[in-house]
């Protein structure tokens, strides 16, 4: 369970971002979304202690992010391309992790298995440096790499963007199967409201920093979104 406490982040005088309560079970696949500079980033940069909250409370399993650090070895996460190692290939990066997260190289194999369709025989095996892959794949990378070391909790910020369609459709579907699976609770943020309507069990929508819808009926988000967003 995460739970989200009268949460407020300022830069000077302005409010980017005002929650005064969310809770997200475990199992959940928990989408967010809103406009450009709505705060989606900047509530999972405060969830994973990236960025200090000018007030207010986030725990995850009953650990306060911003007073501890073992909650850090069950959660995952790929925010942008700052996570990872560009000077490192893919295949030196994943290794690299395997250490930190002592799996076995071949737990490293099963794990870069489920990622086989996703990256479409891009990523691995071709000595090319992060910081010279195309923009989905380095999303892919950073995507199979927030996924190792068994995580309770994953978040990704804009999975779906710099994906091509078939990419886009292998992901939705990588998804659902670790939520089903697995169990782990995901929290996505995307702009592409077909995409998270699909996979998501749960929708919340911020304005300026504030939720101001919490939709979890599966058949009525889709039209809610779009009204809202046609508004
Ligand atoms: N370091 C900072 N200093 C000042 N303002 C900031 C800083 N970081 C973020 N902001 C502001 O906080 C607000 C929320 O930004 P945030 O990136 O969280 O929005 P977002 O919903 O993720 O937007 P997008 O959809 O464009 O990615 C924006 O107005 C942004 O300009």
């Amino acid at each position: 369970m995460i739970t989200v406490n009268q949460l407020k982040k300022q830069y000077k005088d302005a409010v980017v971002l005002d929650v005064e309560n969310l809770e997200i079970p475990s199992s959940q696949c928990f989408g967010l979304v809103g406009n450009n500079g709505a705060g989606k980033t900047t509530l999972f940069r405060i969830m994973l202690d990236l960025v200090r909250a000018t007030s207010g409370k986030v725990t995850i399993n009953g650990e306060d992010v911003a007073q501890t650090e073992s909650w850090k070895a069950r959660v995952g996460a790929y925010l942008d391309e700052h996570m990872l190692l560009s000077y490192l290939t893919p295949d030196e990066y994943f290794e690299s992790l395997r250490k930190i997260y002592g799996m076995s190289e071949a737990d490293l194999r099963l794990h870069l298995e489920k990622f086989v369709d996703l990256f479409n025989d891009e990523v691995l095996g071709k000595k090319k440096y992060i910081r010279d892959l195309s923009k989905g794949n380095l999303k892919k990378v950073g995507i199979a790499a927030a996924l190792m070391g068994n995580p309770e909790v994953v978040f990704l910020d804009e999975p779906f963007e710099n994906l091509d369609p078939s990419s886009q459709i292998r992901l939705k579907k990588l998804v659902l199967r670790e939520t089903e699976n697995s169990r782990r609770t995901f929290l996505i943020s995307s702009h592409d409201l077909n995409h998270v309507t699909e996979i998501c069990d749960r929708i919340v929508l911020l304005e300026k920093g504030k939720i101001i819808r919490d939709l979890r009926e599966k058949e009525a988000m889709m039209s809610e979104l779009e009204a809202y967003f046609t508004g």
